[in-house]
């Protein structure tokens, strides 16, 4: 379609890829109310191996993601695609077993739809975790990073999944990303995170999502060093994007599920079935640790 000047037609949904439109996200949600008789308060996305997450979740109703309108479906090992519906520490809330990332052929605002979906539910605050490598030299497998920031690496080369014409009800054309991780959360989760068994605390730190499936190259990882980068994944920031985007305070961390190595030397290679066995290996301290911070939330709200 031709600019012609001051006549400039808008840009279609079709001409910017964006399947998804806020009626259509409506209808999403609409067709999950149908299934519920509570208002999620609390949004959660599992990362890799850190679908047990979910096992603490009380009175659960479990919807598969195929069942669901518009859904898109989980590809990936260790995302087994299904919506839990249920509460923790009486905090009504919906949890995500399985996201959608880039690698798997889905657009960046596919991968991030369900962040508008939690959002039209009512939820009021969205707890993110991830599996990364762990690039700080300081963090050792099995560490937890409470995510304080991220490089949107995919966005400096135009990737970000608020492109294409804006849908003001969801929020600005241009939003902030300042202050896009709670820092008040963050704050109180160094004290529950002792409390859950993590006895040597929390890290806090800067995530970097790369668009995958291979992982980083040695050159790679020490630019995304230079560059203040603690853990790198291939997920997260595109979820966060968006949820600031419509208002949604975020929870976030990392759990370091491999090291990565600066060293052509090293031997330590990558392997997913490895990431997922150190995610299983941490999932009851995790549970605790994310039903503390849900406690915290129960007792003094999410502002
Ligand atoms: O970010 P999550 O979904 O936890 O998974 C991480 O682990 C997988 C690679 O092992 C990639 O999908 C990466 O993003
Ligand atoms: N990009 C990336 N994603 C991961 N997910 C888990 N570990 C890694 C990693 O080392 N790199």
């Amino acid at each position: 379609m031709p600019c012609t000047g001051l006549n400039c037609p808008k840009p279609t949904s079709l001409e910017t890829n964006n399947e998804y439109s806020y009626e259509k996200l409506t209808q999403t949600a609409e067709y999950l109310k149908s299934l519920i008789s509570f208002t999620p308060q609390i949004g959660i996305i599992c990362g890799s191996g850190l679908g047990s997450l979910a096992d603490s979740i009380q009175q659960k109703i479990e919807v598969p993601y195929p069942q669901i309108p518009n859904f898109p479906q989980s590809t990936v090992k260790g995302h087994s695609g299904c919506l839990v519906f249920g509460y923790i520490a009486t905090v009504p809330l919906v949890c995500m077993k399985g996201r959608f990332h880039y690698y798997e052929g889905y657009p960046l605002e596919k991968c991030a739809m369900p962040v508008r979906v939690m959002k039209l539910l009512g939820i009021e605050l969205l707890i993110v975790t991830n599996a990364a490598g762990g690039l700080n030299p300081n963090y050792k497998v099995g560490d937890v990073m409470l995510i304080k920031d991220h490089v949107n690496l995919m966005g400096f080369a135009g990737c970000n999944p608020l492109r294409g014409p804006n849908e003001e009800r969801f929020g600005p054309r241009f939003p902030s990303m300042n202050g896009a991780y709670d820092p008040r959360l963050r704050a109180e989760a160094q004290k529950i995170a002792q409390g859950a068994g993590l006895a040597k605390g929390v890290h806090e730190g800067v995530y970097a999502c790369l668009g995958g499936p291979c992982y980083e190259t040695i050159a790679e990882n020490r630019l995304l060093r230079q560059l203040g980068v603690d853990t790198v994944g291939m997920s997260t920031v595109h979820e966060v994007i968006v949820a600031k985007h419509c208002g949604l305070p975020v929870f976030a961390f990392s759990l370091v599920t491999n090291e990565s190595v600066c060293d052509y030397e090293s031997k330590v290679e990558p392997k997913h079935d490895e990431v997922i066995d150190a995610a299983k290996s941490m999932e009851a301290v995790l549970q605790k640790f994310v039903q503390g911070i849900i406690e915290f939330v129960a007792k003094n709200g999410v502002k």
